[in-house]
């Protein structure tokens, strides 16, 4: 049963020192609460919804709030509001209230009726508060006349005293009473909250006392004990556990065992003869036995909590539990695999298995983070009180996955915008905020050393290589030994393409798979020309030729790789300017086989711009899977996937591990083209860039995925200039469809400020960036200066979704700081060069000496022969 009473506290004051009534912890205690509230300390009361949401059940007088406050409140987590007639009818509309939830606050001092009653509230069962009735006697004649069939009521005790209060408890009104008032302290001379309590309570034992359940915050039984109002009193008075032994008196549980309890809340059961004891227990327990209840040991998910908080504080060496609190990478991967086992389970027996795995996975990661069961279970209740529920859509990802139609793939993060603007204030920022903006860090470089520098720069943590080899390795076994049936087996299962047949399309592709808008089309024909032109340009003009003594020719021509596979990302987006990317210049090469390969949708077919480039380039088949499996496909070929000699193309974790793989294994006889993984972008502005520009580039590739980072270097710019910068960043981020993954980013992203571009460069190229945007006052002066970068944007008019798509230039890039040793994807990537030498009797002449000399020092006969044989023979 709820309690009783209401104490009323001060919301400008409550938990502050200054507070003379009740202290916030014996409020908590007892579970309730009452304040009025107005535009003056609105914050307050959010700021206590907050703190005190699980503990405290606050009910508000908010007859000066606008409806909007008022909804914003009940989402908060307001208990009850107390509200006029108007604003009464205007949330009856609103039909995710409950109704129990609000209570009409009847005007002033009057003595309402029963018809006044009903008129107001109609059919609608809802409280009723009157809020300064003065004459408990009045009262008393009111709810006579409301009858039994009559609302709960509320009465606000102006005149209080522990009489006036008992009066009204007997007639099962609810008294609010100034906190102020109150006390836990019988000395003190105010209301007794214990007597408030029990005011209605009976016993049915003929010793008077109160049979006394006590449990955890989870609710778990740990023992039958009994209480007085005396034991009670002193309970609240101590906040401990303190009951009333048979034999002993009053007993302070502990005292003697040192097992303590901290009081969490007392209440009463429905017919008032029982009462619960909520505690929080220390030591070994509340047995004397010393197991944590009188009934045994824990079961369930307390018992794997209690297991796993002792395996965290000592977890023996080499224990599965111990790897997974030291591999953040290795629990990610098993909670992503158990929740995807979880959907594929069938029976009662299935799902229950794979619920049990993903609940103790997920139970590690919340010990891991310090997060108890209890706080769980908090955050569902605090759920239940939204009023604006979100719409529930899957996002964007997960819905393709899950072969959802026709869900828009960005609903849910535009509810998350509008629900955050509904709740004006937010105890702590969320990653990727600060003060209520998405906002990167700030530093100043002039104030930070390099040690602390290097880490800030560091990239968002991947998987570790072993945890996601472990994952690959089986994959491409699985691939080897089995071909086309696994590669299938994969993709109906990270695909959920269960209806696809077989893991390859080939050319010519038909008509109906690449149906598009004509604008599309122009567009990727506008694209493909720019890129065609680009990587044209770059085929030598003739082969390299040069005479290096008299006589001795050496050349070196070039030749097409015969066959290459392009991995074509689809699993966070689809990525038909990547097919482009890979295509066009496999097709300038020359290479006599181009074979795609990209995670199909859930319905088993590509998406149609993919196909049309596919067909475009010249491809000879498409190979429908995505991941490690595609990839070791293509390395060592199947019943009905060709292989190829070089796989190119960026992906995710798994895509890289299984590129790395296989190009380590001779008897692949494959090579890669570089580990590009989540994108980055390095801006660099002065003062003469445009704050909007700036952090529209910045989103760009923030709007990738959550382990993408961007970085601005901020060149000698003022506070406002800064200031310009982060405002465009927050207002043009909250406006995304994509705003969750930005604050992913966002979250690990950074400024740097520098006093000098030359400064600005050395960074630049010690970070190595995917994309450099220049956004300078002489940007193109500054590009000599560049060492390390895989494709550099240049000026104002130069955004980097230029690259992404249509320039020319190719976006296959390398990112983590690979730019220092590899180049993006170019027409080199899809050749190989061969040297050639022609020597005439003169050139061997002319070279034979230091030939043999230095098959001579290296003792290899045979080669100094070859020379010496010829030699001799141009003598006879
Ligand atoms: N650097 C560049 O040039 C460049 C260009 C474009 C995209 N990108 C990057 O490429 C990446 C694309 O990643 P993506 O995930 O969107 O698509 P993806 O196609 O690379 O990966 C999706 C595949 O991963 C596999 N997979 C997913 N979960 C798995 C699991 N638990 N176990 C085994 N396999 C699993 C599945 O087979 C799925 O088909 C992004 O990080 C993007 O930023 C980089
Ligand atoms: N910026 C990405 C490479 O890091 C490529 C891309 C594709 N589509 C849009 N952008
Ligand atoms: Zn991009």
């Amino acid at each position: 049963m709820a309690s009783p009473f209401l104490p009323q506290i001060d919301l400008a004051s409550f938990d502050a020192k200054s507070n003379q009534g009740l202290s916030a912890q014996s409020i908590s205690h007892i579970g309730a609460a009452f304040a009025a509230v107005d535009q003056s300390n609105l914050d307050n009361a959010f700021a206590l919804l907050q703190q005190h949401l699980s503990s405290i059940a606050l009910h508000l007088d908010v007859k000066a709030l606008s409806i909007e406050d008022i909804t914003s409140l009940l989402n908060a987590g307001a208990a009850k509001v107390f509200v006029s007639l108007n604003q009464l009818k205007e949330l009856l509309q609103i039909s995710t209230i409950a109704q129990e939830r609000i209570i009409l606050a009847l005007p002033g001092q009057q003595r309402a009726n029963k018809e006044e009653i009903i008129n107001a509230i109609g059919e609608t069962q809802v409280g009723v508060f009157s809020p300064q009735v003065l004459d408990v006697e009045l009262v008393e004649a009111w709810l006579k006349e409301l009858g039994s069939t009559r609302p709960p009521v509320y009465v606000s005790l102006a005149t209080p005293s522990l009489e006036n209060a008992l009066r009204l408890l007997k007639l099962a009104a609810i008294p609010i009473i100034p906190s102020t008032q109150l006390t836990t302290d019988a000395a003190s001379g105010k209301i007794p909250v214990a007597d408030l309590l029990l005011a209605n309570a009976k016993s049915d034992r003929p010793d008077g006392l109160f049979t006394t359940l006590v449990v955890d915050e989870r609710g778990v039984a740990l023992g039958l004990v009994y209480s007085s109002q005396e034991s009670l009193a002193e309970s609240l008075k101590t906040g401990r556990g303190v009951y009333q032994s048979r034999k002993r008196g009053l007993w302070y549980k502990g005292d003697s065992s040192g097992d303590i309890q901290e009081l969490v809340s007392v209440s009463l059961d429905c017919d008032e003869d029982c009462l619960k004891y909520v505690v929080r227990q220390k030591g070994r327990g509340f047995c004397h036995l010393a197991t944590p209840t009188c009934f045994g040991d824990y079961s369930g998910l307390s018992k794997l909590q209690k297991t796993l908080q002792e395996r965290k504080a000592s977890a023996p060496e080499g224990s599965y539990t111990a790897r997974l609190f030291n591999s953040p990478q290795l629990l990610r991967a098993k909670i992503m695999e158990e929740a995807d086992e979880l959907c594929n389970a069938q029976t009662k027996e299935e799902v229950a298995f794979e619920a049990a795995d993903l609940l103790y996975f997920a139970l590690t990661k919340c010990v891991a983070s310090g997060v108890s069961l209890e706080d769980v279970e908090r955050s569902l209740d605090a759920k239940s009180f939204k009023v604006k529920r979100r719409k529930g859509d899957a996002k964007g990802q997960w819905a393709e996955k899950a072969g959802l139609s026709g869900n828009a793939p960005n609903s849910e993060a535009k509810e998350q915008i509008k629900e955050a603007a509904s709740i004006p204030k937010k105890p702590e920022d969320p990653a990727g905020f600060q003060d209520g903006q998405i906002r990167m860090k700030r530093y100043d470089t002039t104030t930070i050393s390099d040690a602390e520098l290097e880490k800030i720069l560091r990239r968002p943590a991947q998987k570790s290589n072993e945890a996601v080899m472990a994952i690959v390795k089986p994959i491409i076994q699985a691939i080897r030994e089995r071909g086309d049936a696994a590669v299938l087996e994969y993709t109906h299962k990270f695909e959920k393409a269960t209806s696809l047949k077989s893991p390859v399309l080939r050319a010519p592709f038909p008509e109906h798979l690449m149906q598009l808008p004509k604008e599309t089309i122009e567009a990727i024909d506008i694209s493909f020309e720019n890129i065609r032109r680009f990587h044209a340009a770059q085929a030598e003009e003739k082969p390299l030729k040069i005479e290096t003594m008299p006589g001795v020719v050496c050349s070196r021509f070039t030749r097409p790789i015969e066959r290459v596979g392009l991995y074509v990302p689809g699993g966070t987006a689809v990525l038909p300017s990547t097919a482009l990317m890979l295509g066009v210049p496999a097709m300038v090469a020359g290479c006599k086989k181009i074979v795609l390969a990209s995670p199909p949708r859930a319905d088993g077919r590509l998406t149609p711009e993919v196909v049309y480039v596919a067909h475009k380039v010249g491809a000879e088949s498409i190979v429908l899977a995505g991941g490690a499996q595609a990839v070791a496909a293509l390395a060592y070929g199947t019943e009905s996937v060709s292989k190829v000699d070089k796989i190119l193309g960026p992906g995710n974790q798994f895509v890289t591990a299984g590129k790395m793989f296989v190009s380590n294994d001779t008897s692949a006889g494959v090579s890669i083209d570089m580990p590009a993984g989540p994108s980055e972008v390095l801006v660099i502005a002065d003062a003469a860039a445009n704050p909007a520009f700036v952090a529209s580039d910045l989103l760009s590739q923030a709007e990738h995925g959550v382990d993408s980072q961007v970085i601005l270097i901020a060149v000698d710019l003022n506070e406002s200039q800064l200031a310009a910068i982060e405002e465009q960043l927050h207002v043009q981020a909250m406006a995304l469809p994509r705003v969750d993954i930005v604050r992913g980013s966002i979250a690990h992203s950074v400024t740097l400020q520098v006093k000098t571009i030359e400064e600005a460069m050395t960074l630049s190229n010690h970070y190595a960036p995917e994309h450099l945007i220049l956004q300078l006052q002489n940007a193109a002066d500054v590009v000599p200066l560049v060492e390390n970068a895989g494709s550099v944007f240049v000026g104002a008019w130069t955004p980097e979704s230029v690259g992404d798509y249509s320039a020319g230039v190719n976006h296959s890039l390398p990112t983590y700081g690979y730019a220092k040793q590899y180049s993006g994807v170019n027409l080199s990537s899809y050749q190989k060069s061969i040297t050639c030498s022609n020597l005439s009797e003169e050139g061997l002449k002319n070279v034979g000496g230091a030939v043999m000399q230095l098959a001579k020092v290296e003792e290899l006969e045979a080669h100094r022969r070859a020379v010496s044989i010829r030699l001799q023979a141009i003598k006879q």
